[in-house]
């Protein structure tokens, strides 16, 4: 057959993996020789995307990341995991993805909303950021964002959670791993001031959540944020497997369908509860 391009091969280049009849390369090296066995996930996972071998602090603070985000009970997205696994216990795939689906604005994709909102203003401060031990300048700088955050009508990220209503116990774990190897930057120091000054805008207490302080420690590795809930959504994988694995073990997909539908009510479109509900 006659190629294109004056009937020379064509070239796609990629500085991921290549491979042939005998061999796999990966990032320039040999996949079975230099790096199965010797390499762990994280790191790999980082070395990928970053396409340079990461230093052993950041590692650190990127797999505590994904420890931190990989599961937090039965979040939608487990349930959702593992009701798709019910009804189709022959697509362990579907089950996955359908629990990946969610991680979206309200959980688990906060991972990026967080990390860009933060970075929108970082990167629009640059070279005039407070120093690191001014906290009254980061104060007034997340003063400035979560009152524009409000003047536009608009959930701070990072902020809040079902649960963890007071301290979200992963925020000051995260932050002190950040520090200890030297990744608490700009991102981390705005999202702590957002979590001091928010009250005064807001007028009520809500915590940093996990989801937020992650992406601000992403985005502090220098990580693109375009690229950040791809991150808590590999961590979620672990988790929503362990859910898939339970639910084979021990199902509890049927209850939770039963307990729904067995509960569900006819109620005439008119019904008050079924108006919307005003601003
Ligand atoms: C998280 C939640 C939906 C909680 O809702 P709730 O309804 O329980 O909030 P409430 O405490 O009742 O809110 C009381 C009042 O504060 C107002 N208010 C609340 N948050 C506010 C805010 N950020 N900015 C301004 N105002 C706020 C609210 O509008 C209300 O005002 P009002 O109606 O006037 O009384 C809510 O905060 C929210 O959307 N946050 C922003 C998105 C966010 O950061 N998501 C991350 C969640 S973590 C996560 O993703 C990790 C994961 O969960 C993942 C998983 O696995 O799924 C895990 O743990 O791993």
């Amino acid at each position: 057959m006659q190629h294109p391009s004056n009937g020379r091969p064509p070239r796609y280049p990629t500085s991921l993996g290549t491979s042939d009849a005998s061999t796999i390369t990966l990032l320039g090296h040999d996949l079975a020789g230099e790096l199965m066995g010797q390499v762990g996930f994280g790191e790999l996972a980082l070395w990928l995307v970053t396409q340079r071998r990461p230093e052993p602090g950041e590692v650190r603070v990127f797999e505590a990341v994904l420890v931190a985000l990989a599961d937090h009970g039965f979040t939608p997205t487990a349930i959702a995991a593992r009701l798709t696994y019910l009804s189709a216990p022959d697509s362990v795939q579907g089950a996955l993805a359908a629990g990946l689906l969610g991680g979206g604005s309200r959980f688990l994709g906060v991972t990026e909303d967080c990390g860009a909102f933060l970075h929108e203003v970082v990167a629009g401060h640059a070279g005039r950021l407070p120093d690191d031990s001014d906290e009254e300048g980061w104060n007034a700088l997340a003063l400035e964002t979560v009152r524009a955050a409000r003047a536009g009508r608009r959930l701070v990220p990072g902020l809040g959670h079902p649960v963890h209503k007071v301290r979200d116990p992963r925020t000051p774990v995260l932050l002190r791993i950040a520090e200890e190897n030297g990744h608490k930057g700009p991102h981390l120091r705005l999202f702590e001031a957002v979590g001091r000054v928010h009250p005064q805008v807001l007028g009520r207490t809500l915590p940093l959540n996990g989801a937020g302080v992650c992406g601000a420690a992403l985005a502090d590795l220098g990580l693109p944020v375009g690229l950040l809930r791809g991150f808590a959504l590999l961590a979620r994988a672990a988790g929503l497997l362990g859910h898939i694995a339970e639910e084979q073990r021990s199902p509890l997909g049927m209850d939770v369908y039963l307990s729904v539908d067995r509960n569900a009510e006819y109620v005439s479109p008119q019904h008050p509860t079924r108006q919307p509900t005003k601003e």
